[in-house]
């Protein structure tokens, strides 16, 4: 895929949001510029300034090797934790406060983390925690903790999730 069309990808999906436009930008350029040695050796200033600035300024992590599909839109962001080890589909929109990631078992090793499907719309203030699949289409209402899977096409909500319909 050309240059642009690869950094720009999630531009459309995020009309009218500037936020969510510039943070996505910042990282699909440091997710292009990571696949490449030659480029992760000429720019790696850039990926510590995303790291500093995006993670660390903006509470925003993102990690550049995440598996983010196409199209995602981005609102408000802040306090916003994704484990590198999550795949989340096209047309995913995520918002704050959020958290996508792992838990530790009892004999001190990780899971893996969520696989999410595309089209997923997932509230403010939610966790999604574990080895777990959401389908496509799903909905996820704000403040949710999902530790289990999800079929395709379902609103779900609560602590711990359920499907409400
Ligand atoms: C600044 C900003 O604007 S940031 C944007 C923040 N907005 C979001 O994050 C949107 C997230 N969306 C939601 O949470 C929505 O409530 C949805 C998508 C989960 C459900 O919306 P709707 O389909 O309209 O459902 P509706 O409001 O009719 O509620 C259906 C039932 O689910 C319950 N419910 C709705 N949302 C939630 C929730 N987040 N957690 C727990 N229960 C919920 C309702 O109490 C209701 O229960 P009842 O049938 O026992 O009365
Ligand atoms: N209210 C918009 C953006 O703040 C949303 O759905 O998240």
């Amino acid at each position: 895929m050309h240059f642009f069309s690869i950094i720009f990808q999630d531009w459309q999906a995020n009309k009218n949001n500037s936020k969510g436009r510039f943070v996505l930008l910042l990282f699909r350029l440091a997710t292009y510029i990571r696949k490449s040695r030659i480029l992760f050796i000429i720019f790696f200033p850039y990926l510590i300034f995303y790291r500093f600035f995006v993670e660390w300024i903006l509470c925003i992590e993102i990690p550049w090797n995440l598996k983010l599909g196409k199209f995602t839109t981005l609102y408000h962001g802040h306090s916003l934790v994704i484990n590198d080890g999550a795949i989340i589909g096209n047309n995913c929109i995520i918002r704050h406060n959020t958290t996508i990631g792992n838990k530790q078992y009892q004999d001190g090793s990780f899971s893996a983390s969520p696989k999410i499907g595309n089209f997923v719309d997932i509230g403010s203030n939610v966790c999604i925690i574990g080895p777990i699949s959401i389908g496509d289409n799903v909905k996820i209402g704000a403040g949710s903790v999902v530790v289990k899977d999800f079929p395709s096409n379902s609103v779900i909500a609560g602590n711990p999730a359920k499907i409400i319909s």
